[in-house]
């Protein structure tokens, strides 16, 4: 399993090394980084490997491919020569298949693996796909400790988790800006609207999450009949409101995914 090697070490490479931090999963001498650009914050750690040198990346045994997807191909040929035969690749690249990245790494067997970025709080989700059992499992104890993690079993859903979760928590942060605009110009000061809208909607999130009730039974527990709630919802949850607007929106991303690959 260890040492893993993280080449790309961004937002997602960042929030991951956060989350193992934070879980105790892994000690940062088990991991090491290739970034061209790596932040400060990373190259502050004691203990961990930043751009180690090529002899270096042979020690290898799970290697997380987490370059932008228009990167990976670059970020592939400079490492491959180096790895170990037996090195595991575990790719978070939105849209890039398995079968190219396994090509790309001199036929190493791959996993895929679409997290979000509250793995930096131990919160994140995971979907998952490998055709190749070892790589699955490899792929697991790399997110079990920061994310619930689903399994797909069609490496094709991939495109449909991204679109779902993946890129999901930017649609609900989306929602949440969207929610304090609406407040000013109900006439709330920003400062009001902000902590209102912030922390309505992450203790919405939290029982949710407390409860296990059914999304559609929280929504009722909140609507009165006649009332101010139902009013609001009606706009909402018009023809034209969230449910067409939601398909649409995944529909593009998955657009997006394929494209990407
Ligand atoms: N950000 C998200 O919410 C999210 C969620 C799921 C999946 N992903 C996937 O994760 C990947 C990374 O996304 P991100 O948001 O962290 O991007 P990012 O740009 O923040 O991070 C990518 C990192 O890769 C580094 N890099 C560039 N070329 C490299 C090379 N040749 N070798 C090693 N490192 C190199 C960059 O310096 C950068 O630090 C993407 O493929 C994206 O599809 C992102
Ligand atoms: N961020 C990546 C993107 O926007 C993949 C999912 C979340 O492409």
């Amino acid at each position: 399993m260890t040492p893993i090697l993280l080449l790309g070490a961004g937002r997602m490479g960042g929030a991951l090394i956060d989350g193992w931090r934070k879980a105790g999963a892994f000690a940062l001498s088990d991991l090491m980084v290739r970034d061209p650009h790596p932040t400060t914050e990373l190259q502050a750690l004691a203990g961990l490997a930043v751009n180690p040198p090529d002899e270096e990346l042979g020690r290898a045994k799970t290697v997380l491919l987490a370059v932008k997807p228009q990167l990976w191909r670059e970020a592939a040929a400079q490492a491959a020569p180096h790895l170990a035969p037996d090195a595991v690749i575990v790719s978070i690249a939105a849209g890039v298949s398995a079968a190219d990245i396994s090509r790309a790494f001199g036929g190493r067997h791959v996993a895929r693996v679409m997290p979000t970025t509250a793995v930096a709080i131990g919160q994140g989700t995971a979907s998952l796909y490998a055709a190749d059992p070892d790589a699955r499992a490899r792929a697991h104890a790399l997110f079990a400790p920061v994310a619930s993690v689903a399994d797909l079993d069609d490496e094709d859903l991939m495109h449909a988790a991204t679109g779902v979760s993946g890129s999901a928590p930017a649609y609900l942060y989306a929602f949440v800006e969207a929610l304090e605009a609406a407040g000013v110009a109900a006439g709330l000061s920003e400062d009001v609207s902000k902590t209102l809208a912030r922390s309505t909607i992450a203790g919405a999130a939290a029982l949710l999450n407390a409860s296990g009730e059914d999304p559609a039974e929280l929504r009722r527990q909140v609507t009165s009949p006649g009332g101010t709630t139902q009013a609001a919802l009606e706009v909402l949850m018009a023809d034209d409101g969230f449910g067409p607007l939601l398909e649409k929106a995944v529909a593009a991303a998955v657009r997006r995914s394929k494209e990407l690959g």
